[in-house]
């Protein structure tokens, strides 16, 4: 599509959001923090929902994997899955998609693991050498049991590692060598239990790939107005989110600091006066990264100011914000 016909095209922005699975909970609670709360009318055909009190937006409910399939081709503008799954199964995924923001949630790593009894097996290193020794001896080659092909195959190319053969598997792939169908597996662990339960140990080198949940946009959605508007609102309501998560508001009451001296206790400390200099009441309000309130209240203190007061945001808007800079750059 031509950036003419994505501009002429006008068509709602399709937020893509996991209906089940590990993701589910945890998109719907992000997505709550940040004032975007879905409704879902009953009975429509397809998994097909709105945003409350935000117009030319649909919600599309589905899979993890499928929301990458669907942001891939272009069918939905934004969503929320594992990078795992975007690695996966798209080969080049940065010219796609544009992974927007990791969200701090559903993390797992993909991992490389072999049977705790293969002692002396700790690296890649170790299992070349036991994967060319099978194939010396047996003719045969190491089997990996996994369902992440791809990533596999990168990551033991990246290793020199050629002996070997992978056994696609649909579920339970930790089971799969003491079920006698492979020899070692490639999932992602988050805990380490399924992996310790089917008595299998993570190679020292053998993380493919540490995985969260990401918020994704699609460079190949139809980019109309409506599109680029809604996402506009829903990514600054997120951006202001996160920013104000960041920060704390110090409020004090300074009349004998210049304003000069004010500037400089902030640039030192990183904080923002976003209101500018104090008014003629005396009071100063600044914006200053979590950690640094306590030295910022101190400051103020030595300062000479009374009454410091220290408080949480709910949300910081901005004109513009990293997300929809990092969108806009691409689309
Ligand atoms: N312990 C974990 N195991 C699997 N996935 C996890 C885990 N923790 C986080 N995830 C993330 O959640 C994503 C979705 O996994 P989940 O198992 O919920 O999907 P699913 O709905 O079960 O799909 P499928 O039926 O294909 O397994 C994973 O791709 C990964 O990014
Ligand atoms: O390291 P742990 O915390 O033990 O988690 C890892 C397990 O979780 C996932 O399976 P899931 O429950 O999603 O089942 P599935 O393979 O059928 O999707 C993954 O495939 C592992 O089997
Ligand atoms: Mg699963």
């Amino acid at each position: 599509m031509s950036g003419t016909d994505k501009m002429t095209n006008d068509a709602p922005l399709v937020l893509a959001v996991p209906s089940k699975g590990r993701l589910q909970e945890n998109a719907t609670a992000f997505f709550g923090r940040a004032g975007l709360s879905f409704v879902q009318a009953r009975g429509q055909r397809e998994y097909r929902g709105q945003i409350a009190g935000l117009g030319g937006a649909e919600v599309a409910y589905l899979s993890a994997s499928e929301i990458v399939a669907q942001l891939s081709s272009g069918s939905a503008h934004l969503g929320i899955t594992g990078e795992d799954l975007v690695r996966e199964q798209v080969a080049d995924a940065d010219a796609s998609m544009v992974m927007l923001a990791p969200l701090g949630f559903g993390q797992a790593n993909v991992v490389v693991a072999v049977p705790q009894a293969w002692i002396d097996v700790r690296t890649m290193a170790d299992l070349d050498d036991v994967a060319a020794t099978m194939r010396a001896r047996t003719g045969r080659k190491l089997r990996v049991a996994t369902k992440y092909v791809n990533l596999t195959r990168r990551f033991f190319a990246n290793h020199g590692l050629a002996d070997y053969r992978i056994v696609e598997s649909l579920g339970a792939t930790e089971g799969a060598p003491a079920a006698g169908t492979a020899e070692i597996v490639v999932d992602i662990t988050t805990t380490g239990a399924t992996l310790s339960a089917n008595a299998l140990k993570v190679l020292d080198d053998g993380v493919i790939l540490a995985s969260e949940a990401n918020l994704v946009a699609s460079v190949r959605a139809p980019w109309g107005k409506q599109a680029r508007d809604a996402a506009a609102a829903i990514l600054s309501r997120i951006a202001a989110e996160e920013e104000a998560r960041s920060l704390r508001e110090v409020r004090a009451v300074l009349n004998a600091v210049s304003p000069q001296r004010l500037g400089e206790i902030a640039h030192r400390l990183g904080a923002r006066l976003p209101f500018g200099a104090a008014g003629s009441d005396g009071v100063v309000t600044l914006h200053c990264p979590r950690k640094a309130v306590f030295p910022l209240v101190e400051e103020l203190g030595k300062a000479g100011a009374d009454d410091i007061t220290v408080r949480t945001l709910d949300y910081v808007f901005r004109r513009s914000n990293p997300l929809i800079e990092r969108l806009l750059a691409r689309i």
